[in-house]
């Protein structure tokens, strides 16, 4: 049976500096990377891998709306990234999960806290229903004795694995992953990459930059480099060295 389709990217280019909006070249600054095609399906994993400035982040920031798309079409979880409004972005980053490298998290508030305050944030009214979800996504994660614990008594590796349970709460179809594994020792890596697979085997897509082959090593799934303002899906045994 056909997968649906959750990221559709076709002759997308990505620049820096433009405003939102417009599709006034003027305004637009420097291309990062062009002739950008990419369908992602639900539950597949992508991996976007390449050099330091190659754009990866800039691609995975224009699927959440941060940087503005504002040539080629691209469609992610039904939302138009070429026709966006400030309520659609407000929707869309509700409607998917994110994990960046440096966790993010509020510091002065506990796990359940920080869990509780986007729930909150994103609609969530009933306090039983929030309760059961955030069991729930600690338990996936492998946080559920934590739920007391303040951010700074968690180590990085428990402190992305929070992070990845907060993308989870509001159970969405993607997760965009900027270089997650990017602060942790191999140890930690390995036990968010344990994570993200449990994540796609339950029907989520992961796309997830890194700079770390242990990662596709442990988790070998479709890849795509970054290289001289181009992109290209690659053969992963070639980068594996299998
Ligand atoms: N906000 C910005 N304004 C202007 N240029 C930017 C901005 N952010 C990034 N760039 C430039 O865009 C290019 C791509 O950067 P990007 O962070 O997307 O690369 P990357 O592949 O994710 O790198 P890394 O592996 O270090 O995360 C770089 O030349 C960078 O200097």
């Amino acid at each position: 049976m056909e997968k649906n389709p959750v990221i559709e990217l076709r002759n997308v280019a990505v620049f820096h500096s433009a405003k939102p909006g417009s599709s006034n070249p003027k305004k637009r600054g420097e291309m990062v990377v062009s002739g950008v095609n990419l369908t992602v399906c639900e539950g597949e994993m992508v991996y976007f891998i390449g050099k330091v400035g190659s754009g990866k982040s800039s691609l995975i920031k224009t699927l959440y709306a941060e940087v503005p798309l504002v040539e080629g079409e691209g469609r992610i979880v039904g939302f138009d990234l070429r026709r966006m409004k400030r309520r659609d972005i407000s929707r869309l980053r509700r409607s998917i999960g994110i994990v960046f490298q440096d966790y993010q998290l509020l510091s002065d508030r506990d796990v359940f806290g920080n869990l509780h305050y986007v729930m909150k944030a994103t609609g969530w009214k009933n306090e039983t229903d929030m309760r059961k979800r955030i069991e729930e996504v600690l338990s996936v994660v492998g946080l559920e004795n934590k739920a007391f614990k303040m951010p700074f008594e968690l180590s990085g590796g428990q402190q992305q694995r929070l992070a990845v349970a907060r993308a989870l709460v509001n159970n969405p179809r993607v997760i965009l992953a900027d270089e997650p594994t990017g602060n942790l020792d191999p140890w930690a890596a390995e036990d968010i990459m344990e994570v993200f697979r449990r994540i796609v085997a339950g029907g989520c897509s992961i796309v997830m930059s890194t700079h770390n082959i242990a990662n596709i090593e442990q988790f070998p799934a479709r890849t795509i480099r970054f290289n001289k303002g181009k992109v290209e899906e690659i053969d992963i045994s070639s980068v594996l060295g299998a």
